[in-house]
């Protein structure tokens, strides 16, 4: 039951005062509920969070108030994306919305006065196995952390996927080869070349980069030494390429097909080259409303090499079940940015794997050996303390996109490294690739006239019935990004204005019924249609006449649907950066709130300002880009500490 609904001043309360809140529930209830619920209305827990320790507590007959109150905040956590709880860390970290000296409170009324007296109730409990018990109990403690049990199950399959790949053994990899695809020299280390190198010679591996850094290139040279050796084996390769979203599967499909006509081998080799990417979904065979996929342990995949791109988009349960299902002797090759916003749903798997990657290298050992396959000078690269995974690791460091005076790559740089006036030096420069629109004061809403002038083209295009490659083409050039969904400056709001200011300019006739040039996003996977969440529909009248709403194929082509067959959507004149990741536009106009949010973080204006190719704008206030730029969003998990003991 949901207490907080009868009573709306928990808003208002503090953890001290809600003693007198007990006096207001109905009999019976304990001071664990009031808690559960006071929390509940400052925002801390869901509804959904609640729930559960209700049926843990009246199904599984548990009472101690400090479980009730760990397992509440495992669920409400993970609702924020981590994997677990670190009891230590919510001590003296809480979470947004109470103080510490709050949430102390809270934990004593719960019985619980230190870590070591919450984490020996824990153990104690019948609802908690302590690890490395494999009980099926809710919960599953380890040290410090919480889990609940499924998802601690899934981050033991990756990593138990991932020991099982450090002792496999190492691929013999054609060095003349390497030097074939690679024939330009020159005094830096090209780590394109030591990529492929390195992942040639492992099961998994994992190829990481900012924009332009030739992730895409890379991995078409590393297909083709794969191809090229197996046919000098002749063992044919089944390689299998698929992203995320269906957006990211059509660009990675569109860039292998060029990379490919660049490379310096027969046809045969680039033709035994994939360039038909599908979703991870389609795939894993989706059984759309179920959690099981077609294939998974018992039904593996048929391929022998799996090129997995925008990895940072895929969450924990997704890469543990994309793992179950990958045939013991088949190559995985993850691509992605790890510097990219984690995925929206629990886990940060991109950025666990690839933690220390940026300082750390590899281990000595492995440095001669990838040295001795590609001439590139890397022993000064060796490092006694690499763990492990290093070896399967490689950061691409230059971006051939953005050169060192591209305001876009110096902004995302300062961005990334949490460097808030090099941001705000960028900003002010005169780079001609890089605006800052500063809200004047006492602003309260955007700039719509502004904003919409992007879109010139596009509707130009739609007046003139160009094709809908052509549509698609303009339409994708330029994308209004916003940082969060509500308010004034959130995707709703804006959405609903620009629809606004296009029928005041006649360019809509109805803004309340399906118009020709009207752009929509799907909300959810429609498994009868094919069509994913995240895909971009135009509506545009067929040859008959009829208004259908065109979604592009992973191949290219288009389908034209009856707006009437599509069920959940929105309109995408805007989008927040979230649902960007997977794709790149000419133009973006980045626009923030103008009060803080803690949504603000350098991932999120980094990722939103790398989807611009070339030219951004950022809209927003001085102090709030420089809170964002030094603030970390932080996922707990437990893969960092077993992947990067150090
Ligand atoms: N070693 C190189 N030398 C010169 N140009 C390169 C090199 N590698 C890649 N490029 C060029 O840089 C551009 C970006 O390369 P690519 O698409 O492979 O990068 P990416 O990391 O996949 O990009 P994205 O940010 O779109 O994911 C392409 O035009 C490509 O031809």
């Amino acid at each position: 039951m949901d207490f907080s609904n009868q009573l709306g001043i928990f808003d208002q309360v503090t953890a001290s005062e809600d003693r007198l809140l007990e006096d207001l529930l109905p009999d019976g209830h304990s001071s664990v509920q009031v808690s559960l619920s006071t929390l509940q209305a400052k925002g801390v827990f869901r509804a959904i969070d609640c729930q559960w320790i209700e049926q843990l507590s009246q199904h599984a007959g548990e009472n101690d108030a400090a479980v009730l109150m760990a397992g509440a905040l495992c669920s409400a956590y993970l609702g924020a994306g981590h994997i677990c709880i670190d009891l230590a860390t919510i001590w003296t970290v809480p979470p947004e919305g109470l103080s510490v000296a709050d949430l102390h409170v809270f934990l004593e009324k719960s019985g619980v006065s230190n870590i070591q007296s919450w984490r020996d109730a824990l153990a104690k409990s019948g609802l908690v196995s302590e690890a490395p018990s494999a009980a099926e109990r809710p919960m599953v403690l380890v040290g410090t952390r919480l889990y609940l049990y499924r998802y601690y199950q899934y981050e033991q399959q990756v990593l138990n996927y991932l020991k099982r790949q450090f002792d496999r053994s190492v691929f013999d990899v054609d060095g003349d080869l390497i030097a074939r695809l690679f024939p330009d020299k020159s005094d830096k280390v090209d780590w394109q070349k030591v990529a492929v190198a390195n992942a040639a010679s492992l099961l998994f591996s994992v190829i990481s980069g900012g924009p332009g850094t030739g992730k895409t290139t890379t991995v078409t040279k590393l297909l083709a030494l794969l191809v090229a050796q197996s046919f000098a084996q002749g063992k044919p390769l089944r390689i299998e390429l698929a992203a995320p979203t269906g957006k990211a599967a059509a660009r990675l499909t569109e860039s292998i097909s060029s990379a490919k006509a660049n490379l310096p081998l027969s046809d045969e080799i680039k033709r035994a080259i994939p360039e038909q990417a599908s979703t991870l979904h389609r795939l894993l065979g989706s059984d759309f409303g179920r959690s099981r996929f077609k294939h998974n342990k018992e039904n593996p995949l048929h391929l022998d090499v799996l090129l997995v791109d925008e990895v940072s988009m895929v969450d924990l349960p997704m890469m543990a079940k994309l793992i179950d299902a990958m045939p013991p002797h088949a190559r995985l090759i993850l691509l992605g940015d790890k510097d990219q916003l984690a995925s929206v749903e629990a886990g940060s798997v991109l950025g666990d794997l690839s933690f220390g990657i940026d300082d750390v290298y590899f281990q000595p050992e492995w440095a001669t050996r990838l040295e001795n396959l590609t001439s590139e000078s890397l022993t000064p690269f060796g490092n006694v303390s690499a763990p492990p995974i290093s070896r399967a690791l490689t950061l691409l460091r230059t971006s051939y996109r953005f050169n060192e005076n591209s305001g876009i790559g110096s902004l995302a740089k300062a961005m990334n490294a949490g460097d808030a006036k090099g941001v705000l030096r960028c900003l002010q420069s005169d780079h001609d690739d890089v605006h800052w629109c500063i809200p004047e004061e006492g602003q309260t809403k955007a700039d719509i006239a502004t904003l919409a002038k992007g879109y010139d083209d596009y509707w130009e295009a739609v007046r003139q019935k160009r094709d809908i490659a052509q549509l698609y083409a303009a339409f994708s050039r330029y994308q209004i990004l916003t940082a969060v969904r509500q308010g004034e400056f959130g995707v709703e709001k804006i959405n609903a204005h620009l629809e606004l200011y296009f029928y005041q300019r006649g360019r809509v006739k109805d803004p309340h019924v399906w118009y020709p040039g009207k752009a929509v996003m799907l909300t959810r996977n429609d498994a009868a249609l094919g069509l994913f969440n995240g895909d971009i529909g135009l509506c545009m009248p067929d040859e008959s006449q009829r208004l259908r709403v065109w979604f592009m194929q992973p191949d290219g082509s288009f389908t034209g649907l009856l707006p009437s067959r599509l069920s959940e959507f929105e309109v995408v004149f805007a989008m927040t950066v979230h649902k960007s990741q997977g794709s790149e536009f000419d133009r973006v106009a980045l626009l923030l709130p103008i009060t803080p949010s803690p949504v603000l973080t350098k991932e999120l204006l980094y990722t939103g300002i790398t989807r611009a190719k070339k030219d951004v704008t950022l809209w927003g206030a001085s102090n709030l880009i420089r809170s964002a730029a030094t603030t970390k969003i932080q996922r707990y998990s437990g893969l960092v500490d077993a992947l990067w003991p150090n």
